[in-house]
């Protein structure tokens, strides 16, 4: 996995080296300078790709952000503070940070439309702050001091790539991270994420801090482009369009974000060069967002699937290394009952869903949850992992209660739970994702479980792989973590007869290869007999039936519970 994010990092360190040096060599003073703004916005679309692209979140203030960086690197400019325009940007990017977290902090209960108002807010008040101060350095014209090596509009030029290669880098590293997977979890089921044991406010929180971090380095970075500063840089209308350019362009790519730069800075020159009004690139933007919105991909994201459809086939990571990996020894956890669950009832309004059922599951044991539709079976999951609001009676986990404890506490006291419906985020990769539901996790060891569930390899991203396939993943992150307890919600659904059959031997070996107790949910009967050694049944939210498996289906009043009226017709 590190050896991928290297590979990954000089990749984009190459490329943009190349770059550069092309554009310093070939092109003209003016169409030069003009570049460096094109980076310079470039690095605000990669901050606002971390929040928005990456975690999911509604960001229309990123510009403010940028202003407070901006004021800081003036401020330290005009005071002649020593450390020069490096020193500057990186204290001005320091700078934003607090307000970045500030900005996140109603993120964490507010979303979609709520959260983009409370953003614009931001960048409203922020505009009126600024309209009643000046830029440090505004009235006198002092100019914001470049470094001495990069003076010149060619050398700050090649300033402005070193320091957008640094950040893309960077990022490189941060994506393929576990903070950087809990981003992307996070923006695709904030659910999924807190049952892999994943702090959302940590993940949300941090994914404003850096975001906004980056954002400031922007505007300090303009400060020295443009040497002075005025209060329009920042304004709102700079914040919209540049999410509006974000997602029409994917601005957590690499690429995404030259592109929105080339945008943004030449659609004004293109028109003013044409004589139309600068307010139609907003229009422009705007209709390139609700494109991208409604086909739900970008424009970064169509250039990766035709490049991909062109690359051959072996370039593509489908496969797993033929090597044989060996598993770790199973995990160690208490003995007797490694899940007790008593009286436990649910309501919701006048249904009730669980009516005081008792299940336990004795540790390294395969217990089945099964039931009508209706039953009870997913509630039953939901009340022992923590995402009901409220519930009566009690779920202990080797002895300890669990009440009182969120879903991502209880996933790290070591309830782990899959879902009805893959909820993996499909921009990760195979390896990534299971490092992430499996927190530190060895490389070898990543590789050794992909193999026994027979997964493709850990480089293969999920976006490729098929929804049987995916739900297979999904079961070995889960079962990657070595939890003392793992619920499996009908863990088979989308797999084929045979490929259902084979999941059911690999869910038995479960206590044995890797130390943990299972209960399983699953309508598939065939599967249930195979993979577990007691039965629970639901009906209407009680328990009717426990025991061996051959007895419980075999008894009249599960076979009633099934198949209901018709079974009593054929009696009469
Ligand atoms: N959010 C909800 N609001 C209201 N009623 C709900 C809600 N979720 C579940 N129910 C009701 O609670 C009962 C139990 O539902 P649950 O989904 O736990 O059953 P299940 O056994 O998992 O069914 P299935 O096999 O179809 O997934 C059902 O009567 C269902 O309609």
């Amino acid at each position: 996995m590190k050896h991928a994010s290297i590979k990954a990092a000089l990749r984009t360190a190459v490329w943009l080296a190349v770059l550069a040096a092309a554009a310093a060599l070939f092109l003209p003073k003016y169409w030069l300078f003009l570049i460096t703004a094109v980076f310079i916005v470039g690095v605000a679309l990669q901050s606002l790709g971390i929040v928005t692209g990456r975690t999911g979140m509604i960001s229309l203030c990123q510009m403010s952000f940028a202003g407070v960086g901006a004021w800081v690197t003036g401020y330290l400019n005009l005071y002649e503070v020593p450390g020069g325009l490096v020193v500057w940007v990186l204290l001005g990017g320091l700078a934003a940070v607090p307000v970045g977290i500030v900005i996140g902090l109603p993120a964490l209960r507010l979303r979609g439309i709520n959260l983009a108002i409370v953003t614009l807010g931001f960048a409203a008040a922020f505009d009126t702050i600024l309209a009643t101060i000046t830029y440090p350095g505004q009235t006198t014209f002092t100019q914001v001091v470049r470094p001495a090596l990069f003076e010149s509009d060619k050398g700050y030029f090649l300033f402005i790539m070193l320091v957008y290669g640094l950040i893309a880098v960077a990022l490189e590293f941060l994506s393929r991270s576990r903070l950087g997977a809990s981003w992307l979890a996070v923006r695709h089921s904030e659910r999924a994420a807190a049952a892999q044991g994943i702090s959302i406010p940590m993940a949300k929180l941090s994914a404003f801090a850096i975001s906004a971090f980056i954002s400031g380095i922007s505007g300090g970075l303009l400060a020295g482009y443009l040497g002075t500063l005025v209060a329009e840089n920042f304004n709102m209308m700079q914040s919209l369009a540049l999410f509006a350019v974000a997602t029409m362009v994917g601005a957590h790519f690499t690429l995404g974000a030259i592109a929105g730069g080339l945008m943004i800075t030449l659609f004004p020159e293109l028109l003013r060069r044409i004589g139309l009004p600068q307010d139609v690139g907003n229009v422009f933007f705007a209709l390139g967002a609700v494109q991208a919105l409604s086909t739900g991909e970008t424009i970064s994201e169509t250039w990766a699937r035709l490049g991909s459809k062109l690359m051959p086939a072996r370039l593509k990571g489908q496969k797993r290394s033929t090597a044989t990996t060996t598993l770790a020894a199973p995990a160690v956890h208490a003995k007797g009952t490694a899940l007790e669950v008593s009286g436990l009832t649910v309501r919701y309004a006048n249904v009730v869903a669980l009516d005081k059922v008792e299940l336990s599951v004795p540790s390294r044991t395969v217990v089945g949850l099964i039931g009508p539709n209706g039953a009870g079976k997913s509630t039953t999951i939901d009340a022992i992992t923590g995402f009901l609001p409220r519930y009566e009676g009690s779920v202990r986990l080797d002895g300890r209660p669990l009440e009182g404890l969120s879903a991502t506490a209880r996933a790290r006291a070591g309830v782990r739970r899959s879902w009805q419906t893959t909820r993996i985020a499909p921009e990760l990769r195979v390896g990534e994702y299971i490092r992430l539901a499996a927190g530190g996790i060895k490389p070898g060891e990543i590789e050794a479980v992909l193999e026994w569930f027979d997964c493709p390899s850990p480089e293969t991203l999920i976006a490729t792989v098929d929804a049987g396939t995916r739900r297979l993943i999904d079961v070995a992150g889960v079962v990657a973590s070595r939890p003392p307890v793992l619920l499996l919600d009908e863990p088979a659904a989308g797999q084929s007869y045979a490929e259902a059959l084979k999941l059911g031997e690999r869910i038995a070996a479960i206590p044995e290869k890797f130390g943990s107790a299972v209960l399983l949910i699953e309508h598939d009967m065939d599967l249930v007999r195979r993979a577990c050694s007691a039965i629970t049944v639901f009906d209407f939210g009680r328990k009717i039936a426990h025991g061996a498996p051959d007895a419980v289906l075999g008894s009249v009043i599960v076979q009633k519970a099934y198949m209901g009226v018709e079974l009593e017709e054929q009696a009469a």
